[in-house]
């Protein structure tokens, strides 16, 4: 009941629909336990056996509809539970007089309802932090409780377990408690978790172009390089700036700026494998950085970029805005520690290739102190 209590006052807070559905099952589930114990002081097994079972039944039903609205809310309509629930209600009627066949159906429609929970939650992408998976592991150790449970009113109705059950059920009957508790405390971390998740993302993408922004893009290095510590791994880092953006802002205005910068961001990100990391570090810039890419992939990337930016034409409002970039890079062979000086040189490069004239890239080479810098353009 407090469980319940709590998962309304979140409701009544936070307007989301899986609390009230989830409040509602925990009331449900300690009435229908409330029900189902009447069966010691009368002998009514419409009340006591059909009711409580279907309240059972119904408590499971709200907990799926609970999820399917975390996970799905557009499709989560109520009513696809009206068939089960009418065929539950018949079956129950049916069983009114074998109270181990009306337990055996309960049992097996709450253990579907269990698996179908399991399937909702891990087969939702969105849905992977840490309570998610916790709770497919609960829901599913539930599934086969339900299973177990099952197979022993099975076997007692043959006569097979006919001494044993009388002790087993109570310690099912304790696990089920155990289990349904967690799971419904576990319920709100699922919206704390994904509501942190998302400014998280806020925090790291720019809204504009929807690629990394800075703090994503040493995020990801970070990330990276727990990956590949102590690896000897190359990595190539570009910096890419847009050649006389302001001349777009000042002639078409600054939408259509904007609208470069997110098909420009689009086009990058386009050309680019799935493991190189595009971010835009502020105004017109770009950075990638490309794990395992060496000296001579990360020259023909380079060039790939800068003439697929060329070659594609930029339309805004039916008006052909001439688009080009430039480019510098660099590779290391080493393990890298310092990714900002990495970029300081890319950014080097990207400077020549303005001097020089834009739409090129170039590539900066860092030797030694005593060797002179060099610059090579593709
Ligand atoms: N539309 C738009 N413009 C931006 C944004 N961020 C920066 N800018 C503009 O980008 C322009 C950058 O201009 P500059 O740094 O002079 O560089 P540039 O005109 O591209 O010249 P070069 O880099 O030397 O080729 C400025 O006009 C900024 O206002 C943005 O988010 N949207």
């Amino acid at each position: 009941m407090m469980i319940g209590g709590f998962l309304f006052a979140l409701y009544w807070m936070k307007h989301q629909k899986s609390f009230l559905y989830w409040s509602l099952s925990c009331w449900l589930f300690a009435a229908a336990e409330l029900t189902a114990s009447l069966r010691v002081f009368i002998d009514f097994a419409v009340v006591t056996v059909a009711i409580a079972d279907f309240m059972i039944i119904l408590v499971n039903v709200l907990v799926v509809q609970g999820i399917r609205c975390y996970v799905q809310p557009q499709k989560a309509h109520f009513k696809m539970f009206a068939p089960l629930l009418l065929i539950s209600a018949l079956a129950l009627a049916g069983s009114l007089h074998v109270p181990d066949l009306a337990q055996f159906i309960t049992t097996i429609i709450v253990c579907g309802l269990l698996f179908y929970s399991v399937n909702l939650l891990g087969g939702n992408h969105q849905a992977t932090n840490q309570p998610s998976k916790i709770l497919v592991a609960l829901l599913s150790i539930h599934g086969l409780v339900m299973l177990l449970q099952a197979s022993i009113i099975a076997l007692h109705s043959f006569n097979v377990l006919a001494q044993s059950t009388s002790n087993v059920m109570p310690v099912i009957l304790l696990i089920h408690i155990m289990l349904a508790t967690c799971t419904a405390l576990f319920f709100p971390l699922l919206f704390f978790m994904r509501n942190e998740d998302h400014l998280v993302g806020l925090a790291s993408y720019d809204p504009l172009t929807g690629v990394f922004n800075r703090r994503g893009f040493f995020d990801q290095w970070q990330i990276l390089s727990k990956r590949t510590h102590d690896k000897s791994c190359h990595l190539s880092v570009m910096m890419i700036d847009i050649d006389h953006f302001k001349h777009v802002n000042d002639k078409y205005g600054h939408e259509a700026g904007d609208a470069a910068l997110k098909w420009l961001a689009d086009l990058l990100a386009h050309e680019l494998r799935e493991n190189d990391v595009l971010a835009r570090m502020g105004g017109e810039e770009f950075a990638v950085m490309l794990p395992g890419c060496e000296s001579s992939q990360a020259e023909i990337v380079a060039e790939r970029l800068r003439n697929c930016i060329f070659k594609t034409r930029f339309v805004y409002l039916n008006q052909v805005i001439p688009i080009t970039i430039s480019l510098g890079f660099i590779t290391e062979d080493q393990p890298i520690t310092d990714i900002k000086g990495l970029l300081v040189q890319a950014d080097k490069g990207l400077y020549k290739a303005k001097d020089l004239g834009r739409n090129r890239a170039m590539r900066y080479h860092s030797g030694l102190d005593h060797t002179p810098t060099t610059w090579t353009t593709t």
